[in-house]
């Protein structure tokens, strides 16, 4: 990176966010934090959940505890939808991330930092995700594995990921949660606008079933959260839960909006057809080249 961005304004340390001190030694001196360091592969979470927790818990604590005493003006913590009535250790470690987060801003001075977060879906064609695999399996003349075809997920693009965060990083308050309204689509719409886009309409198809670990749908607000979230347009903003620790107030006091609220999901939010995924798909890059019959790697 530093060879390829050769620009004097970066500055590159060696350091864990495990290790407090290699936090405060790299946070000196620092207005601003994008927090995105994390685990976030779902199998080997599964396989080793104490190193999600060292890295997406323990690490944000330290993060933001050196945030916190290098008086930065403003953290942006990064979460994810499997955050959300999390099944997985990758979906229990972010949860918990923002559990931390929320703890943590509720007893700062916003007069010198400000945390925040941001909860986004799955971004289209990241290393490793299903949209490089699936370009790869039709070049190679292989059939798509597909785990359900009625499995759905949010798609967004990268650029809309930055949006997101950098939304996050202009309106947040302490404790503040953004995420971005985002459309969604089954398995079996991704491969068919993408195998039609490829002009292999008539590729085959292996349904390998549900992996380890997987939901059938993803949720990026809880009921709960959506009774008390903010439309904001384009994104949602769910404020902290203020509420202190006089336990009469969990026990005896229920929140009757909640019982009429449906969380936001990726099988309630808008449904993209093939047509829709297509124009979506057609936003990057690799996939107008593809188009062309070029091929260029999704991650440069
Ligand atoms: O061979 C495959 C692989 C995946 N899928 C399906 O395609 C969808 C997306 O799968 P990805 O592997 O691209 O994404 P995941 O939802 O499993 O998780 C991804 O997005 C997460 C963000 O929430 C994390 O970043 C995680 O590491 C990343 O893999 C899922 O419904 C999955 O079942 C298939 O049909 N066939």
């Amino acid at each position: 990176m530093r060879k390829r961005y050769a620009n004097p304004k970066l500055k590159f340390y060696i350091g864990d966010v495990r290790d407090y001190n290699s936090m405060l030694n790299a946070t000196r001196g620092v207005d601003y934090i994008y927090h995105a360091a994390a685990l976030k592969q779902v199998p080997s979470c599964e396989f080793h959940p104490m190193e999600a927790v060292k890295t997406n818990v323990l690490g944000t604590e330290n993060v933001l505890e050196a945030a916190i005493q290098n008086e930065v003006k403003r953290v942006v913590c990064l979460s994810t939808d499997k955050a959300v009535y999390p099944i997985n250790a990758m979906g229990i470690s972010k949860a918990m991330m923002e559990k931390v987060m929320v703890a943590k801003s509720r007893n700062v001075d916003p007069e010198k930092t400000v945390i925040c977060g941001t909860r986004y879906g799955n971004v289209m064609a990241s290393r490793g995700s299903v949209i490089p695999l699936f370009v790869d399996q039709v070049r190679a003349g292989k059939a798509l594995t597909i785990t359900d075809p009625n499995m759905t997920r949010f798609m967004m693009t990268l650029a809309d990921a930055v949006d997101l965060v950098l939304y996050a990083f202009e309106h947040g308050s302490n404790g503040d949660m953004f995420v971005q309204k985002a459309p969604a689509a089954t398995v079996e719409t991704l491969a068919k606008a993408l195998t039609d886009l490829m002009g292999k309409p008539d590729h085959p198809i292996n349904v390998i079933g549900t992996r380890h670990g997987e939901k059938l749908f993803e949720a990026l607000l809880s009921r709960e959260e959506m009774a008390c979230a903010e439309d904001l347009g384009g994104y949602y903003r769910v404020p902290p839960d203020l509420r202190d620790l006089n336990y009469g107030k969990f026990v005896e006091q229920g929140e009757e909006k909640i019982s009429h609220t449906e969380d936001y999901n990726s099988h309630n939010t808008e449904r993209l057809d093939v047509a829709g995924m297509q124009a979506l798909l057609r936003k990057l890059d690799f996939i107008r080249a593809l188009e062309r019959g070029e091929y260029i790697n999704p991650e440069d």
